[in-house]
């Protein structure tokens, strides 16, 4: 069983538009909502790939109830925990040139008893989860260390730990050494401070967070591909994509693909690349089923392309 935990889980509005005007009133030409945060979408992306998975996350308020139902009719298995404050509302604006533009709120503050409730809740339903995979910002009322306990309680329990955060919520938590870390480029510059450029850049960045405690660190690099670099080395892996919907979870959905083929090595390298490519090609935070993906499409090799210039750059 592969555990999600998601302590700032969100409602996901994603706003079809022509083009953004600031300061103009804008029609938008479709909508939707998904259940999100990224460890729901991972759960959500396990879950259409038949694997069973348990999503752990705070629900509070209309909103709350409103991801319980939209979890509940996608066959998602949740273990609420029960909060006074409202779960936040993620806006996303698609123009129709393929920009993405996200409005991420900050969430409820989880006071000290809903703290404890949610540690317990991760502890219990850790006991028969071969992975758990610890994802996104953490809401106002956890400390930056949240998520280095979860780490130490999950390796003292024996399961295996995917975290995908940021900040100092990443850095803290990379001294209980994580199985394995998923920065998107972005993250991964934040977490190194520096630019990235290339290809290479990233390696180096990786091979950094390597030191700093991660054991392996799969980066996702956008329209770029993917990388994983761990004891034994380094891999690229990238896939065609005809045309670019929506890239809203599209790094949950690898993740997500990475842990369902095992969690380590290039073959689960692979299956992350199919994921994410798969899941820019539908719409919202839409997550793909078996039938989505395109293996063929997906090229993975140990000659990493060091001097390759990033598409998206990161400065
Ligand atoms: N514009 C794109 N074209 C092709 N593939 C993409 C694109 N954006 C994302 N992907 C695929 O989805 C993966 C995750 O996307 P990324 O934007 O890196 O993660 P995150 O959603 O965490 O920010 C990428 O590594 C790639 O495989
Ligand atoms: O916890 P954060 O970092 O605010 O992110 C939450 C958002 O991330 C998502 O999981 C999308 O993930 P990506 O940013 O990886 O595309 C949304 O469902 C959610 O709105």
């Amino acid at each position: 069983m592969i555990l999600t935990v998601t302590p700032n889980p969100s409602l996901d509005r994603t706003y079809e538009v022509p083009s953004l005007e600031r300061g103009e009133v804008i029609r938008a030409t479709g909508e939707r909502m998904d259940p999100g945060g990224k460890g729901v979408n991972v759960s959500r992306a396990v879950t259409a790939a038949g694997r069973r998975t348990v999503a752990v996350l705070p629900l509070g308020g209309a909103p709350g109830a409103l991801v319980a139902d939209l979890l509940d009719a996608q066959g998602i298995e949740v273990a609420p925990v029960p909060v006074a404050g409202a779960t936040r509302s993620n806006i996303a604006l698609a123009e129709s040139d393929g920009v993405l533009t996200k409005i991420n709120a900050p969430g409820p503050e989880l006071s000290a008893a809903e703290q404890e409730l949610l540690l317990e809740t991760v502890r219990e339903q850790s006991r028969d989860a071969s992975w758990i995979a610890c994802c996104g910002s953490l809401p106002r009322g956890l400390a930056p260390s949240w998520y280095a306990e979860v780490v130490a309680r999950a390796h003292a329990g024996g399961a295996r730990i995917a975290l995908d955060t940021s900040g100092r919520a990443l850095l803290e938590a990379l001294r209980e050494r994580p199985d394995v870390v998923k920065p998107n480029a972005e993250e991964l510059a934040e977490a190194v401070g520096r630019p990235l450029a290339t290809v290479g850049d990233a390696v180096k960045a990786a091979e950094e967070l390597r030191e700093m405690g991660a054991q392996a660190v799969l980066a996702s690099l956008g329209a770029d591909g993917q990388l994983l670099v761990d004891g034994s080395g380094a891999w690229f892996g990238s896939a065609h994509v005809k045309v670019v919907r929506s890239n809203v979870g599209a790094g949950d959905s690898s993740l997500a693909g990475f842990l369902i083929a095992g969690g380590s090595g290039p073959e689960a390298l692979a299956s992350a690349v199919a994921h994410g490519a798969a899941a820019v090609q539908l719409p919202g935070s839409e997550m793909p089923t078996p039938d989505d993906l395109d293996p063929a499409a997906v090229t993975v090799t140990a000659e990493v392309p060091m001097d390759r210039v990033l598409k998206e750059p990161v400065s």
